[in-house]
C-alpha cells in the first residue's frame, strides 16, 4: 500500500508546506522528492516547521531520565524509536514512510562479516568506529531496557543514523553539535547529490529553495555535504557517481612502503598517514611520505620545513607513485572479482562493493595518468 498520499494529508495538518514538489517513489533510491511543475532558482519548495521535529526534546522524560547520562544523542533517539508502538504512536503516518529494516540491506554494517572483509581499508575504517559507536549506545540502551531487542534498536539506530539533520537552534547551543540532531517529516525523503538545493532554518521552520530551474518530473535533491564515496556508502548505503567530492585514502597502498624510522620521523612531524588522493591531485601528506622513499633526510626536512618546493625531486616522486598506484590496482581488480563472484550477502551488498571498487579503480587510473604525463 502506498503511503505517500497519508503522508502528505498528516503533513498538511502540522503546517507542512510543499509547493512544486511531491515524494515519489524511485527505482534504487527509495522514497525521493520530485518536481510536480518546472521550479525557477530560488522558489520555496518546501517548508517544515521545526514544532514537527523529533529531537532530543521529544523524547519522553521516562526514557531519557532511564539512561544512562553517557548514551549519544543518537542512541537516545534510535531508543525512543524502538520503543515506541507504532500503532499508537503519534508518528505512526510519518513511520509508515520510513525504509524498512529490509530497506537498509545495503548498508555495511549488516553485511555478513565476510562481505564487511573486502571493503576499501578507509571505509573499513569508518565501518569499524561505527559499530563500536553502536555496540556502546546498544550496550546503555539495554542496560537501561533489558527487554529492548537489539535488531529494533539497530533499526532506530539506523534510521537517526541515516535521516536526521543538523538544526543550529539557538535554544539548543548549549548542547554540544550532536544534541542538536533532529528528524523532520518530508524533508527526510529528499535524497542526496553532490550540489543540492539550498537548505537552511529560519526562526520558525526549516527552508527548502530550488538552486537552480528544474523540469517538471525531475528529481529534486539536497546535499547531505561535501562527502567521498567510502563514507556515503558506510554511513548511507550508497555511492554516487560522479562525485566530485569523492576521495580514496592511500594508506594501504603507501604505509607498508615505509621502513620504521621513517615512519617515526613522519610521526614525530605529523605526516603519517592519512594519505589521499582525488580526481585533480594527490595530497600534500602523500607528496611528503613519498619523498621518503627517494629523497635523502635533509632534502626530506627541507621539502618539510617548506624551505624547498620540491622541485627537483617531484619527477622522481611521480614515477614512485605511478608505480606503486599502478601496482595496486591489481589488488583493486582482485577485489572486483571477489565482490562479483563471492556468494556471500546479498546481490545488492556484492554489487555496491563492487561498484565502490571500480569507482576507485578509475580514480586511480586517472591519477597514474596525470602522473605520467
Ligand atoms: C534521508 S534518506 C532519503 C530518503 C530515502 N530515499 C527514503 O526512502 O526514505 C537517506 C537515504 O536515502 C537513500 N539515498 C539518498 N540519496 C541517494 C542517492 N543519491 N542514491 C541512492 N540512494 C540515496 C539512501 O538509502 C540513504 O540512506
Amino acid at each position: 500500500m502506498d503511503h505517500i498520499p497519508k503522508l502528505l494529508d498528516w503533513a498538511e495538518t502540522k503546517g507542512i508546506k510543499l509547493d512544486g514538489i511531491s515524494p515519489k517513489r524511485l527505482a534504487g533510491r527509495g522514497v525521493g522528492v520530485v518536481a510536480t511543475r518546472d521550479l525557477k532558482t530560488d522558489d520555496i519548495i518546501l517548508e517544515v516547521p521545526t514544532s514537527c521535529h523529533r529531537s532530543i526534546d521529544t523524547v519522553p522524560k521516562t526514557v531519557r531520565s532511564t539512561l544512562p547520562k553517557e548514551i549519544s544523542v543518537q542512541g537516545l533517539l534510535a531508543t525512543d524509536l524502538a520503543l515506541e508502538d507504532s500503532s499508537t504512536s503519534q508518528y505512526s503516518i510519518w513511520n509508515s514512510v520510513c525504509p524498512t529494516p529490509e530497506d537498509f540491506t545495503s548498508i555495511p554494517l549488516l553485511w555478513p562479516q565476510a562481505l564487511q572483509a573486502l571493503l576499501p581499508g578507509p571505509a573499513a575504517k569508518l565501518l569499524a568506529a561505527q559499530q563500536a559507536k553502536l555496540a556502546r549506545d546498544c550496550a546503555a540502551a539495554s542496560a537501561a531496557f533489558p527487554d529492548l531487542a537489539e535488531d529494533r534498536f539497530r533499526y532506530g539506530w539506523l534510521l537517526a543514523n541515516t535521516r536526521t539533520f543538523f538544526y543550529p537552534s539557538p535554544a539548543l547551543k548549549r548542547r554540544q553539535n550532536e544534541g542538536r540532531m533532529v528528524l523532520q517529516p518530508v524533508a527526510d525523503l529528499l535524497n542526496h547529490a553532490e550540489e543540492g538545493c539550498n537548505v537552511a532554518f529560519d526562526a520558525k521552520s526549516f527552508v527548502v529553495r530550488a538552486n537552480r530551474e528544474y523540469e517538471e518530473g525531475e528529481e529534486v535533491r539536497i546535499c547531505y555535504g561535501r562527502h567521498g564515496c567510502d563514507f556515503l556508502m558506510v554511513e548511507y548505503g550508497f555511492v554516487l557517481d560522479p562525485n566530485r567530492w569523492d576521495e580514496f585514502g592511500l594508506d594501504d597502498v603507501i604505509l607498508p612502503k615505509l621502513t620504521r624510522q621513517w615512519k617515526e620521523r613522519l610521526e614525530d612531524r605529523g605526516f603519517l598517514g592519512r594519505y589521499v588522493l582525488d580526481r585533480e591531485q594527490v595530497c600534500y601528506r602523500t607528496q611528503v611520505a613519498v619523498r621518503t622513499l627517494c629523497c635523502g633526510v635533509g632534502e626530506w626536512m627541507r621539502f618539510v620545513d617548506g624551505e624547498d618546493g620540491g622541485e627537483e625531486s617531484q619527477d622522481m616522486v611521480n614515477e614512485l607513485l605511478a608505480e606503486m598506484l599502478g601496482k595496486y590496482r591489481k589488488t583493486i581488480r582482485k577485489r572486483i572479482d571477489e565482490a562479483t563472484h563471492t556468494q556471500e550477502g546479498e546481490e545488492c551488498q556484492r554489487e555496491l562493493l563492487a561498484e565502490r571498487w571500480r569507482q576507485i579503480d578509475r580514480l586511480v587510473e586517472a591519477t597514474v595518468d596525470r602522473l605520467q604525463d
